[in-house]
């Protein structure tokens, strides 16, 4: 879809676009980013998860060529990230976790100026896409609310036509209509071909627009999977309360079933979706007095699966 893409990521449509390995940064004394070893397809929407100081920004730095990696390397559209970064910037979409903006330009002077800088006249898709985030391109930046800032930084990074968007936090700031419409917008720019790097700690918006997710914890990517895999495994938390005292035992052999607690006329478990079935009917045996259940966040699912592992040692 683009023109000039190099590798893997040219003609076929069928390689790698973006491509990390061993890829690692450190701050002085401290790591911020281990071994890293990432790869990402066309068509697809890469969730990139992990709670604050995880690694996700320094990723996405390194991805874009403005941070030198420390260890390993990064390739994005074919183009080494640190040594031909400006290559990369000409075929990637970016929008930064805090995006730079100049006070005194209005919006539709921002979409002219930055189609100058990539040698192009101002690109007619800009217009579509404020009008699609409900964006007023005449108000200075200095005078745009915080959303309203961010939707003009999403209209300049998804302007031109790029293979790849690496965004960072796209819905912070975001009413949920707009947030509704930049999903839509990142699975039309996937049904094109492209591709989406998603850095996010929201963990419902990663469910609603990724195919695959990664959790990154401390600087070390922990676990990676499908998420239709993960929906189908997806933990649940299930508190029941009895007339009467139950005995564990009814429950003890049911597939998946962890951290089970009986007691006091109540039981507490989590549980995959797929054994949901057989704890219900275990439950019909007594007399309830109340039952909910409660499907986990997706991190801890993620970590019920993946373990906690090596990623807390020093
Ligand atoms: N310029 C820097 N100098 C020193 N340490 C840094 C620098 N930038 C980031 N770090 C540290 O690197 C680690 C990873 O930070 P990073 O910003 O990549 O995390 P993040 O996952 O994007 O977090 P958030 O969700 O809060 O934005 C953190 O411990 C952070 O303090």
């Amino acid at each position: 879809m683009t023109p000039g893409l190099r590798g893997a990521a040219d003609a076929t449509g069928t390689g790698v676009v973006l491509q990390t390995r061993g890829l690692g940064k450190t701050y002085g004394h401290a790591v911020a980013l281990r071994d890293l070893d990432l790869a990402l397809a066309p068509g697809e929407v890469f969730g990139y998860l992990g709670p604050n100081g995880a690694g996700k920004t320094t990723t996405l730095r390194l991805l874009m060529g403005l941070l030198r990696p420390t260890r390993g390397s990064a390739q994005v559209c074919g183009y080494d990230a640190w040594r031909e970064s400006p290559a990369v910037r000409r075929h990637v979409g970016f929008l930064p976790g805090e995006p730079a903006l100049y006070p005194t330009l209005t919006g539709s002077q921002h979409i002219d100026y930055l189609s100058h800088l990539r040698g192009a006249e101002p690109y007619p898709s800009a217009l579509v896409l404020a009008e699609r985030l409900d964006l007023d391109l005449r108000t200075p930046s200095r005078d745009l609310s915080k959303g309203n800032r961010q939707k003009l930084a999403l209209v300049l990074a998804l302007m031109a036509p790029t293979q790849v968007l690496i965004l960072d936090e796209p819905t912070s700031g975001l009413d949920p209509l707009a947030q509704q419409e930049l999903h839509v917008l990142m699975r039309e720019h996937v049904d094109r071909g492209g591709s989406v790097l998603l850095s996010s700690h929201v963990l419902g918006e990663v469910q609603r627009v990724a195919d695959r997710v990664g959790l990154l914890r401390r600087g070390r990517l922990v676990a990676v999977d499908r998420l239709d895999a993960l929906r189908g495994r997806s933990l649940h938390h299930v508190r029941a309360t009895f007339d009467v005292e139950v005995p564990a035992s009814a429950f003890a052999g049911i597939d998946g079933v962890r951290d089970l607690s009986v007691g006091d006329h109540s039981l507490t478990c989590a549980a995959p979706e797929a054994s949901l079935d057989r704890i219900v009917k275990a439950l019909g045996q007594f007399p309830l007095r109340d039952l909910t259940c409660t499907e986990a966040e997706l991190e801890e699912t993620f970590l019920a699966y993946y373990g906690r592992g090596e990623d807390d040692a020093a």
